[in-house]
């Protein structure tokens, strides 16, 4: 921005929403601030707002922040410009996050370390033609009083005077810093140095002083102090040379991290030009992010007038120098400029040059279009490889495929070597499926195999196999037998003929030794099959011995198999077992949690209905005051009213005020509760969820302390029922959250409004201001009385309840005794029971039948009669005491009574009448007071008392009565 273009620029206003913080999440907050996509516009509740810039959430990303904001201010500065960027916002909503000041460790984050390394690559890129001098200040401000954070003396010293900084207002307006200590640097080292020693600074008065850096405003300034040197003749011209001019410039750029603004509210912010608002998204602060934003809004509208701060001097300079340009070019204009020959040969000049550029411009364009060609052709050739590579290796994949010997080539490189790859890993695969399917079938070959040899071992087909080589070995036998028998008769004959040796017998002979050798052959043979049979009887046995051996395991598998499977029913059943014992558990508790959820909701709906509805009064009483305000501005203008009516309508006002008060008043008090419940509802979620993730992981959560042990052994279906139930509750809590801070915000910004404007500007005269005084006088007065009689009641009714407890306590303690009383007389019935049938005589029944017909105590409690009430609220304890009782057993007939004994028992009249009140007063004070689970345990204890108590009394008489008239029966 040059000084020439100076004009006036509004304040520019970026929101940085940061993400939700642990705590935050910890607190179950929801985010409650939305961005509209793709506009600089945050919305909250209903409430919209517009700005330069949003960063984070949905909005541009936070590292955009500096080169958008901050970046064009650093230019400035190095034009002379002044410039101050503000961070503002709530506690904790990351304002020292944004700006940096707590630079540690050389952390990048922030916007002062980018503002540092922005402006030293400036610097070092302009040195060559200007000299720079840069300044750093560090100061704190604290309520009234400045701290100096760069003086080492201040640390830890922050209640004495040391490094405290004295204000100084010069005249003309600006303000300096006596005592602030400015130190010199000439590095980004050193600044980021004195950076990091001020946030340490800040840091340890922090602690010392708590946290101080949440009410204190923290200032970084920098300070540029440039001498620039140029041409005045040629003042773009950057040459140094001997005709030089200097103009000096100085300007200063203030970072500041303001204070928390619900502690320090607004601050003078004169001059500036730039400002964050940091906010936070959660819920929880939903009323100050309204606050913040708000403010933010309106400081858009402030007004600059940015304005070079140059030396005076050099100023003059800058001026007479423009001037002198001004003039020289007016001259140049006058006289004509240059002769026509030059000017003819400047022209030829231009032609050539021009002709020349498109010349080259061509062979550029040509050299593109070849170069554009030949990148194609290279893309088209390479592409061209990659394919044929590729189909190649396809082919070649698919070859190895088809072929059965295939091996997996290792030097196959490039697409077609993965192609092949995936194509080897696939075959591989393939010829692992078929081997094993291979394998699989020889299995089951082999089991079929065994099962025939089974079928033709086993079963009742052996026996006939073994009769039927039985048979065919005697068949041998006797095949055998019969061709002995030939044989030895043909032998018989042989000799008988060689005896005789004749030619003719000779040919018999000859005949006969060769049917000897057919028979012989034929006993060899017979012999061999006999053999045979044997050997197939003895592995018939072998086989019959591995049936048996194979049938005996089969026996075994199946009993262990039978064993087996009654172990697994067995384990079945007991898990069914426990699976439904598990889900009657599981849907009791689905039950409670049912109920639990239920009533939860509804406490927290009617809390919110009041919430609303306290929120819809204060927006009424808003709108109303808005309106009365302009009517009572017309009253007071128009002066047309009798005094009268004036009073009226200032008494109205003044109880409309008060209402308002009151009504802020409720819905602060309701956002509070609603905060409380909220929390609790968001530590319950967040232990459930960290259950949950420890369930996830199979870890069992840590012990939690009573309120959430039964957290941890819920059923994981019933975990999520709750959580889910929690998370419902909590989205409404958070819209009502919203809802009523968005009514407070409006309500302190009307506020505001009126007390600036001056809550008592209407009352224009003395008249006025008595008479209203007086109606606040009388106003006070009735409150107070009220207060006093409402303070007493409730004393009133302190003392009763302490007295109800003291009698509810004896009651109780009176219940007891009777318990324990009729706990003996059972089990002396229970003794004479036992001592009567033991054969003793009818006297010590009776005896025993006396004495229980007498009272059993000396209180003489009637029992039967104490315990036969029935059951409910009013009929607690308290109605059982026993002085109670024996007022009422100590009841008489009016007419049976003397003077005195009836002033007596007038007495014991009043008192029962008013112990009669008194319980009637209870009921009622119980059912009004009492919470409904309290008073549904107490109804339930009471009931499981008298269950318990009422039989007893009963059955002992009959018990009694039964041995009076059934003697005989003991006797049996
Ligand atoms: N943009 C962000 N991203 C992540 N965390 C952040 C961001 N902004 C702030 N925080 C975290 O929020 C917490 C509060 O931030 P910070 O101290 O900057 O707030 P503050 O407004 O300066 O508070 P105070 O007014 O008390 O000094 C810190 O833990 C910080 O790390």
């Amino acid at each position: 921005m040059e000084a020439s273009a100076t004009e006036d620029c509004c304040v520019k206003v970026a929101v940085h929403i940061r993400p939700l913080i642990n705590d935050e999440r910890l607190q179950g907050c929801a985010d409650c601030v939305t961005v509209v996509s793709g506009k600089p516009q945050v919305q909250i509740g209903t409430h919209s707002f517009t700005f330069d810039h949003v960063y984070g959430s949905t909005g541009s990303p936070p590292s955009a922040m500096f080169e958008e904001c901050v970046a064009p201010l650093v230019d400035g500065l190095f034009q002379g410009y002044n410039a101050t960027v503000l961070a503002y916002g709530q506690t904790g909503s990351g304002k020292t996050y944004t700006m940096g000041t707590s630079f540690k460790d050389g952390s990048q984050t922030g916007l002062i370390p980018q503002v540092m390394n922005a402006l030293f690559s400036k610097i070092e890129a302009l040195k060559h033609q200007t000299e720079f001098q840069l300044h750093v200040s560090f100061i704190e401000i604290l309520k009234e009083e400045v701290r100096d954070l760069l003086d080492h003396t201040a640390v830890n010293k922050s209640e004495t005077t040391n490094g405290h900084v004295g204000k100084v207002t010069t005249s003309n307006g600006v303000i300096t810093l006596a005592g602030s200590t400015e130190v010199s640097v000439r590095t980004l080292k050193e600044m980021a140095c004195y950076l990091e020693q001020g946030s340490l600074n800040r840091a340890t008065g922090s602690t010392n002083m708590n946290n101080q850096s949440s009410r204190s405003h923290a200032i970084f300034t920098i300070t540029l102090e440039q001498m620039r040197k140029f041409n005045p003749a040629f003042p773009g011209d950057s040459n140094l040379n001997d005709s030089m001019s200097e103009e000096y410039l100085c300007a200063k750029l203030h970072l500041v991290d303001l204070a928390g603004s619900e502690r320090a509210k607004r601050t003078g912010s004169d001059g500036l030009r730039f400002k964050e608002s940091c906010i936070s998204p959660a819920d929880i602060n939903a009323e100050e992010t309204l606050n913040t934003l708000k403010y933010a809004n309106r400081a858009r509208n402030i007004q600059n007038k940015p304005v070079v701060n140059r030396d005076p001097l050099s100023n003059e300079m800058l001026k007479m120098r423009q001037q002198l340009e001004f003039l020289q070019a007016e001259l140049c204009a006058r006289v004509g400029g240059a002769s026509s020959d030059e000017i003819q040969v400047l022209k030829e000049r231009i032609a050539w040059l021009e002709a020349t550029n498109e010349d080259l411009c061509r062979e550029l364009h040509e050299y593109r279009s070849r170069r554009a060609v030949t990148e194609q052709c290279e893309t088209d050739v390479h592409v061209a490889d990659t394919c044929s590579v590729r189909s190649e290796g396809l082919k070649r994949g698919l070859q190895i495929i088809d072929s059965s010997d295939y091996q997996m080539g290792e030097n196959m490189m490039g697409d077609s070597g993965e192609i092949d790859e995936e194509a080897a890993k696939e075959w591989e695969h393939t010829l692992l499926q078929n081997s094993m399917d291979k394998e699989l079938n020889e299995l089951n070959k082999r089991l079929e195999q065994k099962e025939s040899e089974m079928k033709l071992f086993g079963g009742s087909d052996a026996v006939a196999l073994k009769q039927h080589f039985g048979k065919k070995i005697v068949e041998l036998e006797d095949e055998k037998r019969t061709v002995q028998q030939e044989r030895d008769r043909l032998l018989a004959e042989v000799e008988n003929l060689a005896a005789n040796n004749d030619g003719q017998t000779q040919k018999f002979q000859d005949i006969h030794t060769q049917k000897l050798k057919a028979l012989e052959a034929q006993i060899q043979d017979l012999k061999k099959k006999q053999e045979n049979q044997v050997q197939l009887l003895k592995q018939k046995q072998k086989s019959d011995e591995a049936a048996k051996r194979l049938q005996e395991e089969i026996q075994f598998i199946k009993a262990q198999k039978r064993q087996n499977f009654r172990h697994w029913k067995a384990s079945r059943e007991k898990e069914l077992l426990q699976l439904r014992k598990e889900g009657r558990r599981n849907e009791y508790e689905r039950h409670k949690l049912q109920a639990l959820n239920q009533r939860q909701k509804l406490v927290l709906q009617r809390k919110t209905e009041e919430a609303a509805m306290a929120t819809k009064r204060l927006k009424e009483l808003l709108e109303a005051r808005k309106s009365a305000s302009r009517d009572n501005s017309v009253v007071i203008n128009g002066n047309g009213v009798n005094g009268q009516s004036n009073d009226k309508s200032l008494q109205r006002w003044l109880d409309h005020e008060l209402e308002v008060m009151v009504n802020v008043h409720e819905v602060r008090y309701e956002y509070e509760k609603q905060s409380q419940v909220r929390a609790a509802l968001a530590e319950e979620l967040a232990v459930l969820k960290q259950v949950d993730e420890f369930a996830a992981k199979g870890l069992s959560p840590p012990r939690r302390k009573n309120g959430f042990a039964r957290v941890s052994s819920m059923s994981p279906n019933a975990r999520m029922a709750r959580i889910s139930s929690l998370e419902n509750m909590l989205s409404i809590s958070s819209n009502s959250l919203v809802a009523m801070a968005s009514q407070l915000s409006e309500a302190e910004e009307r506020d505001r409004a009126f007390s600036n404007r001056g809550r008592w500007n209407q009352l224009r005269s003395m008249g006025d201001a008595k008479s209203l005084l007086q109606y606040m006088f009388n106003s006070l007065a009735d409150a107070r009385c009220q207060m006093w009689e409402k303070e007493i009641e409730i004393k009133e009714m302190k003392e009763q309840l302490k007295e109800l407890v003291g009698l509810l306590r004896q009651s109780e303690s009176r219940r007891k005794e009777v318990e324990k009383e009729l706990k003996l007389s059972e089990q002396a019935v229970a003794i004479a029971l036992a001592t009567s049938a033991s054969g003793n005589s009818h006297n010590s029944l009776k005896h025993f039948a006396d004495d229980m017909s007498a009272p059993l105590s000396p209180m003489s409690v009637p029992a039967q009669k104490q315990l036969k009430y029935t059951a409910g609220i009013a009929n607690g304890s308290v109605r059982e005491s026993a002085a109670f009782m024996d007022k009422t057993r100590k009841m008489v007939p009016m007419g049976q009574l003397s003077m005195k004994k009836l002033a007596v028992v007038g007495q014991a009249g009043k008192l029962w009448r008013w112990k009669r009140s008194h319980h009637q007063w209870l009921l009622q004070f119980k059912w009004k007071w009492q919470k409904p689970w309290k008073l549904s345990e107490w109804i339930r204890h009471s009931d499981e008392t008298i269950m318990r108590a009422r039989p007893r009394p009963q059955a002992l008489p009959d018990v009694i009565e039964e041995h009076r008239s059934n003697y005989s029966f003991v006797n049996r």
